[in-house]
Formats: C-alpha cells, structure tokens, sequence
C-alpha cells in the first residue's frame, strides 16, 4: 500500500469542493494504486461523461418560495436517512488509505450517513457493521459458487445489514488500460476477505483455445433468475445495481426488486455507455414510481445530486468524490466531503426554491441548449 505520504492526513485551509479533494489525494497516493482507484474502462469517455453530462444541465431556479422548515431527510425502506446522500459500494479501500473501510465508516456513522459495503472490501463485513452507527447496505456480487453466495447473505444480515445492493454490471472486471499502463497488482496483505474458503472455477484454458465467452466464468455468471432465487434466500430489501435501460428496469421489476440501482460502475466496465444522468429519465418513465431509484456515477457536487433527484431519482451514491477524501486525509476526509456535498445540496435547494426532497421536480432543471 505504498509509503505513507508525510502530510497524509493534512488539510490545508484552500480545501473546500470535492475537486480541491481530488487535487490534494493526487499528491497522496501513488500512482498505481492512484489508476485502480481512479480510473475508467478503455477510453474512459463514460467516466468523463458521466461528469459532463451533469454540467450541461441547467437549473431553473424559483424565488421567494417558502422555506420554513426545510431538510433534506429521506426515507427509503422504513430507514430515516438525514440525506439522499449514501457512499457507494468500493473495493479494497486501503489502496486510498492505510484505515480503508474503517475510516470510511467512521465518517459514516459521524454525519449519519448509509454506506453500502463492497463483497470486496478488505474488512470483514461483520467488523465494519460493529463501528457502524448509521445504515449499512451490503453490496452483492453473485459468486460461481452460490452456496458461499447464499451464505455471504446471510452472513449480512445477521451482521445487521439493511439492504442487499446486487450488482448486476460487472460478470468480468472492465478493460483498464490505464490501470494496465501503470502496471498496478494488488499489494500483498490486501484481500477480499470476505470472500476467504470459497470455491474458484477452474482457470480458463490460454488464449487462442478459448477466451471469455464460452469459458467457465462467463458459465457461471448471474443471470435473472439469480435475482428470482435471492428473493428466496433474504427478506432484506433487494437493489439492483448497474441497469442502464428500460428494458433492464422492467425485468429487474418482473423479478420483484425493492429498488434500481442506474449506474454504469462509474465508467469503469463498459466504456461508451451514456451517463447515467442521461439514462435516468427513460428508465423513471418506464418503473413509473413502483420502486425507489437510486443513481450513481459523476457527483462531484451538491448541484449533481439535486439534479438526479429532479430527473427521478430518490438517493444517489457517492463513489470517487468520497475516495479522494480517503485518500487525503482518512475518516476527517470522507467526513468533510460529506459536509461539502451536504452543504451544497441544501444551498442549491435554497436558492431554486426547494424545502425539502418532495420539492424537487423535474421543472427545476432544464438542458443547457
Ligand atoms: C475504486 C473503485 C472500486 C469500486 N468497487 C466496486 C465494488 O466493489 N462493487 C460495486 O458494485 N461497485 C464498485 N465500484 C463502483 C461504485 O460503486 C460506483 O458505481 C461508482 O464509483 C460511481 O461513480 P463515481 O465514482 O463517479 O461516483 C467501484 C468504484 C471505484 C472507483
Ligand atoms: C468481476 C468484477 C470484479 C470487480 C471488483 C471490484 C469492482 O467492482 C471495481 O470496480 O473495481
């Protein structure tokens, strides 16, 4: 995990946006650990998209509303959340910073907020849950083995998770080539512990025989009637994460899913699917208020979340903006870019004329051309 920056930790007084973040965890982390972390698939056009298409969108602010009383609380499954701000699901944390998962749930559990904790965190699930004062939700990847799968459930919600987050984009790590370039491994003493004693699918034959498709990864990959078969196995609110299309939005409600994640892995599996924010409103229209959306990929500001609020969704997830506050200075990083984003959704509220959540329409933001 590299050697510890000297002024790791540090915060200088200039810090104030997630992008200020982003500039002071460059300087902090090295750089191979800095392209796992930080970069996308291929080309990374959607990781840059999922940014930009947020910034060609305009708000249409409404004056001299009534404010009294304004928040932004949310509930979301019979759970209170004091914002419609989760942290997103994010293997291996150390490589950002030697507490990794546990500075991540430490600042959590300070400003109260959900955090969805990655099947390949390098904390044992159970471990986060006892530091843990605000919502956890446990992200799922189905494994070839779906007796361990079955097993991971419950080791969750016995651990008091409120949520399974499944994600549903990702039967194959991306294409990184940046992270390829800067010639990144995972450091020794770095592991998915909880996915320690299970069984692995026989290495692929080489390439040239026989190379993903037809192989026994992609035979074992989930399929909807995992999701079918998961409804059996938990009665814990079931998310799918990673749909992209109406079509997906459908069947994922055919299979009886409490709530859609709309999130393309923040750019980092296919490259050159739209942004997320552009997905939003046709996949709104299709599940038409029949379960909860929640949008990930892009936020960087107050501003992005209102905006996905606007376009349909009910929560978004924050994923590299939290990250570059681990990065640069542990649990008081993540906290504080909590408080940013926080601050800036409730001043954007404030200034479109928005009390609260409900407030938050689709007429209050408007494409730039
Ligand atoms: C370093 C890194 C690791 C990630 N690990 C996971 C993971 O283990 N499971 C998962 O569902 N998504 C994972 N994601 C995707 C995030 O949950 C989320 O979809 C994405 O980061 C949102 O985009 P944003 O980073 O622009 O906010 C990861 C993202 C990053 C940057
Ligand atoms: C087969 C997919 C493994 C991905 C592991 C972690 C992750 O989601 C990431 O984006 O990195």
């Amino acid at each position: 995990m590299g050697t510890l920056h000297p002024k790791l930790g540090q915060i200088p007084p200039w810090v104030g946006s997630v992008a200020d973040y982003e500039d002071l965890a460059r300087d902090r982390v090295d750089e191979a650990a800095w392209a796992y972390l930080f970069a996308g698939a291929a080309d990374e056009v959607t990781l840059r998209e999922n940014c930009a298409a947020f910034q060609r969108l305009r708000l249409r602010s409404r004056v001299l509303q009534d404010l009294t009383g304004g928040n932004t609380r949310l509930d979301l499954f019979g759970q209170s959340f004091v914002s419609p701000i989760l942290l997103a699901p994010v293997a291996y944390q150390a490589l950002a910073h030697p507490d990794g998962e546990l500075a991540t749930v430490a600042a959590a559990s300070a400003l109260q907020t959900g955090m969805v904790v990655s099947t390949q965190a390098g904390v044992a699930l159970e471990t986060i849950a006892q530091r843990a004062t605000a919502p956890l939700w446990f992200q799922l990847y189905i494994q070839p083995d779906r007796d361990f799968t079955r097993a991971l459930v419950a080791r969750a919600e016995a651990a008091g998770y409120r949520a399974l987050v499944v994600t549903v984009d990702a039967p194959v790590g991306g294409l990184r080539n940046r992270e390829q370039r800067a010639g990144f491994a995972m450091p020794p003493g770095l592991e998915a512990v909880n996915l320690r004693g299970m069984r692995r699918p026989a290495p692929s034959p080489p390439p040239g025989d026989q190379m993903l498709l037809g192989g026994p990864l992609m035979a074992a990959a989930p399929t909807w009637a995992d999701i079918v078969r998961l409804r059996e196995w938990t009665s814990l609110p079931i998310l799918v994460k990673g749909v992209m299309t109406e079509e997906d939005a459908r069947a994922a409600l055919d299979c009886g899913v409490d709530g859609i994640v709309v999130s393309n892995h923040g750019g980092r599996t296919l490259d050159t699917q739209p942004a997320t924010i552009s997905a939003l409103p046709a996949i709104a229209a299709a599940v038409d208020g029949r379960v909860p959306l929640v949008l990930d990929g892009g936020i960087r500001r107050g501003s992005d979340v209102f905006k996905a609020l606007a376009l349909g969704a009910s929560a978004v997830l924050i994923g590299r903006a939290f990250m570059f506050g681990l990065a640069a200075a542990g649990a008081v990083g993540v906290a504080h870019v909590l408080r940013i984003i926080r601050a800036e959704l409730e001043m954007t509220m404030a200034l479109t004329g928005c009390r609260d959540l409900a407030a938050i329409r689709a007429d209050r933001v408007s494409h730039a051309d």
